[in-house]
């Protein structure tokens, strides 16, 4: 394990050994068991080209009506909690008593991407987001405070923890493209991204 540091994002490459992530993707898979992936509508009328769900007191979520979080998935029913191995995370990487109430679960296709983009849809900027890569390569960009400017890029690849806190915590950031065929873990492929985040 080594750790970068990159526009005051803290990028803990390898963090979770193969048993780990193979242990924190039974949980995920658990939780799209209860919730399944969803694509949700853009604020502007589009279709995310990511493919959410969450767990959590809280879901993020996005339609016409703009981004928020919710307390049920669009089927009516309460998240299903965050599997520990996931919170175990979360405790090892901040050091926090406070706990996150939102692990938002990604999976990037193939051909998915996320824009740049803050997240500032949380009461608090105090917090931390934690973000878990597992599966395969994802191409992600960090930009700056405001919109515009340079930016700089890094794989981050299946295992790879990344600590998004104190004066980055609304640093732009995004993800321009995920590298096909490039991890085992999953068998049909893909990424998938666990952010953490204290949302009240
Ligand atoms: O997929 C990633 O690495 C980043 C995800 C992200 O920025 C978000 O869900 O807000
Ligand atoms: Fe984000």
């Amino acid at each position: 394990m080594t750790a970068l540091r990159l526009r005051g994002f803290d990028i803990h490459k390898d963090f979770l050994n193969r048993a780990a992530q193979v242990e924190v993707l039974e949980g995920v898979r658990g939780v799209v068991r209860a919730a399944p992936f969803y694509r949700p509508e853009t604020p502007r009328g589009g279709q995310m080209s990511v493919r959410m769900t969450s767990a959590g007191q809280y879901g993020w979520y996005s339609d016409r009506r703009g981004y928020r979080y919710v307390t049920e998935h669009p089927d009516g029913q309460p998240w299903p909690a965050i599997p520990a191995p996931i919170l175990a995370i979360w405790d090892q990487v901040t050091g926090l008593d406070r706990k996150p109430e939102c692990c938002l679960i990604n999976y990037y296709g193939t051909d998915a991407k996320m824009g740049l983009h803050q997240d500032r849809d949380e009461a608090d900027f105090q917090w931390p987001v934690v973000s878990v890569s597992l599966g395969d390569d994802g191409l992600f960009r960090i930009g700056n405070l405001t919109r515009g400017g340079k930016t700089e890029s890094v794989w981050l690849q299946s295992g790879d923890v990344v600590v998004m806190g104190g004066e980055a915590r609304l640093t732009y950031h995004g993800v321009d493209r995920v590298k096909a065929g490039s991890s085992t873990l999953l068998p049909k492929g893909g990424r998938i991204n666990l952010t953490l985040r204290v949302v009240e």
